[in-house]
């Protein structure tokens, strides 16, 4: 490369003065001048950037700026005078969000401000990133170093790009620099523009920065660099993917798990990790997951933690997906299909990375979200008597113990039901489950087909009372074994569908949804037809 060949030569002719000049200072000046050149040409040799010892915020280390003054020197005479006869502006706008500038520093923060900017990719290696005028302004900041002339590693250069889309996609103003604005950081946005739009040649993308840099130029080698990283594909820009993963969900599944699953999902995506606490739950973390522009949010845990989730999606362009780390995981069986029984966590990871999306039907009950059932009654007993502490020792025979002993009570409830703004009427009876979406195991709410997640409808299944509790055993039997049309036909089972549904009780009554459960007086339900966004395998019905 022409610039190294000139270094080499400069560090000859100064070792060559250093050796022969009589004058004690004058050895010391060229030995210093000979050995800055020498180790700025083996940093081009050896393509190693990294020399100049730059830190995370940009700074060059005191002892490494001192070694390289004569090299510094020159090269900031030479850019101070290019950047005084240059043609362009010293920042300009490339796109909605994405500008090209020279090099930043302290002097150029109102320039910086005037366009509000938020942040600032430094692909330079030699120069000290911000000075502390910049700091105080607080902007985000990332180093990419590449020597001048040269190209970055497709590494970096994945890197590079995939921090400018994020923070691009949360509508951050962001500028890429190197020290004139003209190659390096050229080569950068380039490749973000042919990352954003695979459709555009190499050429292409150039052409549209040259349009507003004139004088942006890759050089023969950055060109073929660029070239070359991009026909093997390796411009993809991962999406950001957030899990929320509740930890003690399932016994601590996630402890277990936790490698297995980042090592899957992080060839895909860029993954952030938030864990659930007593205080703190899935509803906020994905709230906060969503304002730092998420692409993706994963809920990992049980039922109760996948609606906390999607009460911060319903209704938003986010997608979310599932990992089954709960005890029943009924929704994952629905989404995942019965597949995710045996190999819930491969199969969940699979889907994720498929990224086929679907838009369900979610409902609310009340004031929460409800993606799968409410439920009193048996349902509501069942789910009371399997606590932590239960599902922990005896896993799903917390449950099956708690409906065991629930039909054994046998007991029932009157209340008043009022279906789609219909008149209200009164019922007994000692199950009533309201289903958005229900999968076998979640046997109440079988009235009829295990309810459809994309009909728009909610599928409501109640039991006539029984004088004894085997009597109510065998209703169990039947919504579990017998096919649709003969449940129909049944004397112990009533099923209808509605849109909305009104439970009213003379006194706090405590009800189940999605596997959590409250207690009031009340229960209004509506459904809320493709609502959420979700990952899965699910076909729908023609
Ligand atoms: N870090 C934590 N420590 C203790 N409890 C937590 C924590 N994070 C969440 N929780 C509680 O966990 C409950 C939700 O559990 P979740 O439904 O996800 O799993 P599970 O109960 O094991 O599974 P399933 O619903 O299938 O029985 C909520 O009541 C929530 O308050």
């Amino acid at each position: 490369m022409k610039m190294v060949k000139y270094y080499v030569l400069g560090a000859l002719v100064a070792l060559a003065l250093t050796l022969t000049v009589p004058v004690i200072l004058l050895k010391v000046v060229f030995g210093w001048i000979a050995f800055s050149l020498i180790a700025v040409s083996s940093a081009y040799l050896l393509n190693y950037p990294s020399l100049f010892r730059k830190r995370e915020d940009g700074s060059i280390p005191f002892y490494i700026r001192w070694i390289f003054v004569p090299f510094l020197l020159g090269s900031w005479l030479y850019n101070e005078y290019a950047r005084r006869t240059d043609k362009v502006p010293p920042l300009q706008k490339i796109e909605p969000h994405l500008f090209l500038a020279c090099r930043m520093s302290g002097k150029h923060v109102s320039l910086l401000n005037e366009n509000n900017i938020d942040a600032i990719l430094d692909v330079t290696a030699e120069f000290d990133g911000l000075d502390w005028t910049a700091y105080q302004e607080d902007y985000r900041y990332l180093n990419v170093p590449v020597l001048d002339h040269t190209s970055p590693t497709p590494e970096q250069l994945v890197l590079a790009i995939n921090w400018l889309n994020q923070q691009i996609s949360e509508k951050k103003n962001v500028v890429v620099h190197c020290a004139l604005g003209r190659g390096r950081s050229v080569l950068v946005v380039a490749a973000y523009l042919l990352a954003k739009n695979p459709t555009l040649s190499v050429d292409d993308a150039l052409r549209e920065i040259n349009q507003i840099r004139q004088t942006a130029r890759l050089n023969k080698r950055q060109l073929a660099s660029l070239q070359q990283i991009r026909d093997g594909g390796l411009l993809s820009l991962q999406k950001n993917l957030t899990l929320i993963v509740n930890p003690v969900a399932g016994g601590g599944k996630w402890e277990q798990y936790r490698d297995d699953v980042l090592s899957r999902l992080n060839e895909k995506f860029k993954v952030t990790v938030k864990e659930t606490t007593p205080e703190v739950d899935g509803k906020a973390l994905a709230e906060k997951a969503k304002q730092d522009g998420a692409h993706i949010i994963v809920a990992c845990g049980g039922d109760g933690t996948l609606t906390e989730v999607a009460s911060a999606l319903v209704n938003t362009d986010v997608t979310m997906g599932i990992i089954p780390f709960g005890t029943a995981n009924a929704l994952s069986q629905v989404l995942h299909g019965y597949i995710s029984k045996v190999m819930p966590i491969s199969t969940a990871c699979d889907i994720i990375i498929e990224g086929n999306t679907l838009a369900i039907d979610t409902a609310t009950c009340n004031d929460h979200v409800m993606l799968l059932v409410a439920a009193v009654g048996f349902e509501e007993k069942m789910i009371s008597a399997a606590d932590r502490e239960e599902k922990n020792v005896g896993g799903q025979f917390a449950y099956l113990k708690g409906l065991w002993n629930a039909i054994s009570n046998n007991e029932n409830m009157t209340f008043k039901v009022a279906k789609d703004n219909q008149p209200a009427e009164t019922l007994e009876t000692p199950s009533f489950v309201i289903a958005n979406a229900a999968p076998m195991t979640t046997a109440l709410a079988q009235g009829a087909e295990p309810p459809d997640i994309t009909d728009g409808k909610l599928d409501l299944t109640w039991l006539i009372p029984q004088p004894s509790s085997d009597k109510q055993f065998a209703s169990l039997a039947e919504l579990v074994l017998s096919p649709a049309e003969a449940k129909k036909q049944s004397e112990s089972i009533r099923h209808e569908r509605a849109s909305s549904i009104t439970l009213t009780f003379d006194k706090p009554t405590a009800y189940a949804v999605d596997g959590e459960i409250y207690e009031g007086e009340k229960l209004e339900i509506k459904t809320c037809p493709r609502s959420l966004n979700v990952l899965t395998n699910f076909e729908e019905k023609d």
